[in-house]
């Protein structure tokens, strides 16, 4: 993969995508970057007429976007970015910047606009590169925009009327999205299509080549990055770091094409590509030498066949600790591992050629080691780990998924078939079992800590002093919370059984007295008082009646200007398109009687307790949040 020696500068920095964008987010998470997601508080109210191009003004835009975010992080000791990566689309037709549509009638002044005409799209990108010297952020700005023409086909009034109702436009430039239904809009697009979705990629690349590898003498000679270096001029570029090496070339092998098929080239597996790429071999020349055309093989489902086999691998690595026995002393050779573990050599070392294979492991002439992203999310000890998510997902949903195929016959949850006990005696295993308690308790604590502080920056919450998490758990969210609002003080209300183990997961460090536990169930007992209630992954374990009961509670104790924030994984109305949040849905209902619903479900059941001014923010991540207001 050509381009992955640029991106792979990036991989031992803290990068920041400073945009709530979900396209943003997949353009880039696609292409294997690793980053956080700290959506800017920046409001694009810049005067427009100030500027002489309105290139110039989405360029300005997205800089403060991405130095808004830069100094919060800075100033709120959130540790300094690296990197901080800001962007802003917008579309000008008839000397008219158009931005995102307010409402409907304004998505329709827009599509109006468009309709019939060729029109510019333009993204302004920054990128911010941040330092910190005597504690004061030093900031290095490098922006650049991108220009991408599209026509409109001459539409009828009623399509425009039927696109804008399907609710498509509202968060998106110009009150169109090129990627989705949108695309029937268009006749023809000149330039990059990325960038109208939101993210012009290519010249981002171009960017990073720039500012990785200064012209030496002997590029130089070559044309100055006005276009992606190619193969070879990367392999010139390469500095020998490792991050560089990451990326793997093997000829003779298969890579993806866009319509998910497989075509003879190149295979491309790398740690930090999002999704894993089954590698199927076709060979490019037969022993005579003679070229063959390689059959096209059904790649996506192939993987998705083999899924299971992975997700295994990677459950068994983990509840034999063998991430954290590399950590501690890797790099080791599998009859060292077999040793510290107790395992046979031979299994062993398929086990860990297999976690090779997926890229959670590096093997060398040395041994086995642990990658970074290893590190950090699969050992017990690594800054974001998913340890005790990985152990639930393998004692407790694994066996749930094997009955999937009840579940879907039957449309209930299988706690009977897969562990021999119906739901309400599991729970009273939780009551009793320290073991189990602690296993679940991990595990909600992992996903809570990994996500907290998406949820945490979705939304401006600094004017709230006091939230309640009802379900909070361990209190991971809470403290993210507090560290990002110092003013705010959070209740944790959690049942006694959770609140007494708490203390296990509690952060050392500022603003931690801010956060204090309740016990209590909130289906029976008061809520404790507060502006803000917060109610994370908690409304997907629920039917409907129930969830009315407890917001009928929420709603009782609100006063007007009182919210509530929910944290889950939001579908769209369709339920159609987040495979991760239908997958979850999937993961409800083995062991629930609730359900992952649309941002349109949740509306509809936050308004009918009085809660109005529903605001989505779709993360695009494991969570998305929701915040309403009492009125
Ligand atoms: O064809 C498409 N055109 C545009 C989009 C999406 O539109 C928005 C543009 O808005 P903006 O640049 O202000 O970005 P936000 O979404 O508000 O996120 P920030 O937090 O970065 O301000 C952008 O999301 C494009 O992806 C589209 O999807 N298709």
């Amino acid at each position: 993969m050509v381009l992955n020696p640029v991106l792979g500068k990036l991989v031992s920095k803290r990068v920041v995508l400073a945009s709530a964008s979900p396209r943003r987010q997949e353009i880039l998470t696609n292409v294997g970057l690793r980053f956080e997601v700290v959506p800017s508080w920046f409001k694009e109210t810049l005067e427009k007429s100030s500027f002489a191009a309105p290139y110039e003004y989405a360029v300005e835009t997205a800089k403060q976007k991405a130095l808004e975010v830069a100094n919060r992080m800075h100033v709120k000791h959130l540790r300094t970015p690296d990197v901080v990566i800001g962007a802003d689309t917008i579309v000008t037709v008839d000397e008219q910047i158009l931005e995102k549509p307010v409402d409907k009638q304004d998505a329709y002044r827009m599509l109006s606009r468009l309709n019939g005409k060729e029109h510019s799209v333009f993204t302004g990108v920054a990128i911010i590169h941040c330092s910190s010297k005597d504690n004061q952020l030093e900031t290095e700005v490098t922006d650049f925009y991108e220009e991408t023409k599209v026509k409109f086909s001459d539409l009828s009034e009623e399509l425009l009327w039927e696109y804008i109702h399907s609710g498509e436009p509202m968060d998106k430039a110009g009150g169109y999205g090129i990627q989705a239904l949108g695309g029937m809009l268009v006749e023809y697009v000149h330039g990059d299509f990325l960038n109208v979705v939101g993210f012009p990629l290519n010249h981002f690349c171009k960017k990073l080549a720039e500012l990785y590898y200064p012209p030496s003498k002997h590029n130089v000679q070559h044309k100055k990055y006005d276009s992606i270096p190619s193969v070879d001029t990367f392999e010139n570029l390469s500095d020998g770091e490792s991050e560089s090496s990451n990326f793997t070339e093997h000829k003779g092998a298969s890579k993806l094409d866009s319509s998910g098929m497989c075509s003879s080239e190149a295979i491309y597996n790398s740690e930090n590509s999002s999704s894993v790429t089954t590698a199927l071999m076709v060979p490019l020349e037969n022993q005579n030498g003679v070229s063959e055309s390689a059959a096209k093989l059904p790649s996506k489902i192939l993987e998705l066949m083999d899924g299971f086999r992975a997700s295994k691998a990677l459950f068994v690595a983990s509840k034999l600790k063998i991430f954290d026995h590399l950590k501690d002393k890797g790099p080791l050779k599998a009859v060292d591992i077999a040793d510290e573990v107790g395992t046979s050599v031979c299994g062993t070392e398929r086990l860990l050629d297999a976690c090779a294979g997926l890229g959670l492991l590096e093997k060398t002439t040395q041994g086995y080691s642990n990658t970074d992203s290893t590190n950090t999310y699969l050992t017990s000890d690594g800054e974001y780990s998913l340890h005790g998510y990985v152990i639930h997902s393998n004692d407790h949903l694994w066996p749930l998924f094997t009955n999937l195929e009840s579940a879907v016959k039957e449309g209930t949850r299988q706690n009977h078939r897969a562990f021999g006990k119906k739901a309400e005696d599991l729970f009273k295993d939780y009551y009793h079992s320290q073991e189990v308690k602690q296993r679940f308790m991990a595990a909600m604590h992992s996903i809570a800590h990994l996500t907290a502080r998406d949820v945490a920056t979705a939304f401006d919450l600094s004017r709230f002093r006091s939230a309640c998490d009802l379900g909070g758990c361990t209190g991971a969210l809470a403290h993210e919370l507090v560290q990002i609002y110092p003013n705010l003080k959070v209740t944790v209300f959690d049942l006694p059984e959770v609140i007494a183990n708490t203390s296990y997961f509690q952060p050392s460090g500022q603003h931690t007295a801010q956060v204090t536990f309740v016990s209590g169930d909130f289906f029976k007992d008061n809520l404790p008082e507060a502006d803000l209630y917060i109610l994370s992954r908690v409304l997907h374990d629920w039917p409907d009646e129930k969830i009315h009961v407890l917001l009928s509670k929420v709603s009782a104790v609100c006063k007007p200007g009182c919210g509530i924030l929910l944290a889950e994984m939001v579908l769209d109305d369709e339920k159609k398109n987040r495979s991760t949040a239908l997958l979850q849905s999937l993961n409800m209902l083995v062991q629930t009687e609730g359900k992952e619903r649309s941002g349109s479900e949740y509306q509809a059941l936050l308004e009918q307790h009085g809660f109005t001014n529903v605001k989505i923010r779709m993360r695009g991540n494991l969570l998305d949040a929701i915040l309403c207001v009492k009125t």
